[in-house]
């Protein structure tokens, strides 16, 4: 826009300079004592035998009016493709303006053209004076526009930051919502709930054929846990519960647990599955995703374990981990409109949780079923025997052999 606007200009220029310029030398026949206005109507009979002077150079006078088009061509270069400001675009219009009414008032070509022109009803007026008055009009017309274009141009590049900078708040709003509904729904769960409309009467849901679910309680937590003034009034027994858990947490986020995901804890029972990952259940062999599946489980069973030891050495308790472990089918979901919650249901989830209570304290407790599959897996499982479950009747249930088993059937 500035190149074309400064050609145009130049361009303008040129030709005005042009047409001065061959004005100016007219000056020559005064010389040859011949007056301009005989020169300036073309005729040369007049001129002295020894001087040629090609008709072509003498401007004819009707081109007049190309002065005046050339400059309102300049005035509307300047305001049209000129990109700066109002200010700036004014001081270079008043200069073209004065230039050009300068250039008008000096050039005799005007007078001729006037004196050619007197029959019309404004030939009172000289012609370069109605041309600087047409150049002040336009130009006056053209501020005005310059500023409306403006104040036009001003307002959309306000109105364009404003919207970029309420988009990177969406964006910014955004994010944290994910952050947030990441942590109490798993990834995916999260992800859809983001990127779909979903009605309260639509029920989130997922069906999954094999799965590892695992309870990791604390029994002698509730014999810790007492309300009164030297633990200020049970605070104390929360905020250790709450490093416990918080460290459990941490583990998930080491890459290798990444396939585990956190359901809840209840109370000081720790809640976790393993194998919910929508869409990825095809992927490997079935039997080997069933391994890997219950034995990443055990692996952070073991892990949870040091983790308690470790506490148990810095704060003194003798907290223990009893655990169940059970595969199988289950159904997950999300359910709740206010505050919504991600779980799993079915008879896998029922045993798993039946294997913690019937389970011992430090030990891994599973049943038939996982034990085959451990025991594939390469883990060293224990028949504890016939164990009555609630609801189940009586099972063989095996314990887990662990680097920091302690026995005690
Ligand atoms: N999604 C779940 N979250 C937490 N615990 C669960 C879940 N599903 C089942 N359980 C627990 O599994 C255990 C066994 O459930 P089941 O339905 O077999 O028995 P129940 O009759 O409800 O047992 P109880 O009356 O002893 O609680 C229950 O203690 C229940 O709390």
């Amino acid at each position: 826009m500035f190149l074309v606007s400064v050609l145009l200009i130049g361009a303008c220029a040129v030709i005005n300079l042009f047409q001065t310029y061959v004005i100016q030398d007219f000056s020559i026949f005064d010389d040859f004592n011949i007056t301009k206005s005989q020169n300036l109507t073309g005729n040369v009979t007049d001129l002295t035998p020894d001087l040629i002077v090609s008709p072509q150079l003498f401007p004819d006078v009707d081109s007049a009016p190309t002065y005046l088009y050339s400059s309102v061509l300049t005035l509307a270069s300047i305001s049209v493709f000129l990109r700066v400001g109002y200010v700036l675009k004014l001081f270079l219009t008043a200069l073209a303006l004065i230039t050009h009414i300068a250039l008008f008032a000096s050039t005799e070509i005007f007078n001729e053209y006037h004196k050619r022109d007197l029959d019309n009803e404004f030939s009172m007026f000289p012609y370069a004076a109605k041309a600087g008055l047409v150049l002040v009009f336009l130009a006056a017309l053209l501020h005005i526009l310059d500023r409306q274009i403006e104040f036009t141009s001003r307002t959309d590049f306000l109105w364009k930051d404003k919207l970029k900078f309420e988009q990177e708040e969406v964006e910014t709003m955004r994010g944290i919502n994910k952050i947030l509904l990441e942590n109490i729904l798993p990834a995916h769960v999260a992800e859809h709930f983001l990127t779909s409309v979903a009605s309260e009467e639509d029920l989130y849901h997922e069906r999954y054929s094999s799965i590892a679910v695992m309870f990791a309680s604390i029994p002698n937590y509730k014999e810790f846990y007492d309300e009164t003034d030297v633990n200020k009034q049970g605070l104390e027994c929360l905020r250790l519960l709450n490093e416990i858990i918080c460290d459990f947490d941490k583990l998930l986020l080491k890459p290798k647990f990444s396939c585990i995901e956190k359901i809840k804890t209840i109370g000081s029972t720790y809640m976790i599955a393993s194998g919910l990952r929508p869409g990825k259940e095809d992927q490997t062999d079935a039997n080997t995703k069933e391994e890997h599946t219950v034995a990443i489980l055990v692996e952070f069973a073991i892990a949870l374990m040091t983790i308690l030891d470790q506490i148990n050495r810095e704060s003194f308790q003798r907290f223990k981990l009893r655990i169940g472990l059970s595969h199988g089918p289950v159904i997950a979901g999300v359910v709740g409109a206010q505050k919504p919650q991600y779980d799993i249901w079915g008879n896998t989830v029922n045993v798993a949780s039946r294997m913690d209570s019937t389970g011992v304290m430090g030990r891994i407790h599973v049943t038939d079923d996982t034990a085959k599959v451990l025991m594939n897996a390469g883990y060293v499982c224990e028949c504890r025997g016939p164990t009555y479950v609630k609801g189940k009747g009586t099972l063989t249930t095996y314990f887990v052999k662990t680097p920091n088993s302690t026995g005690g059937l």
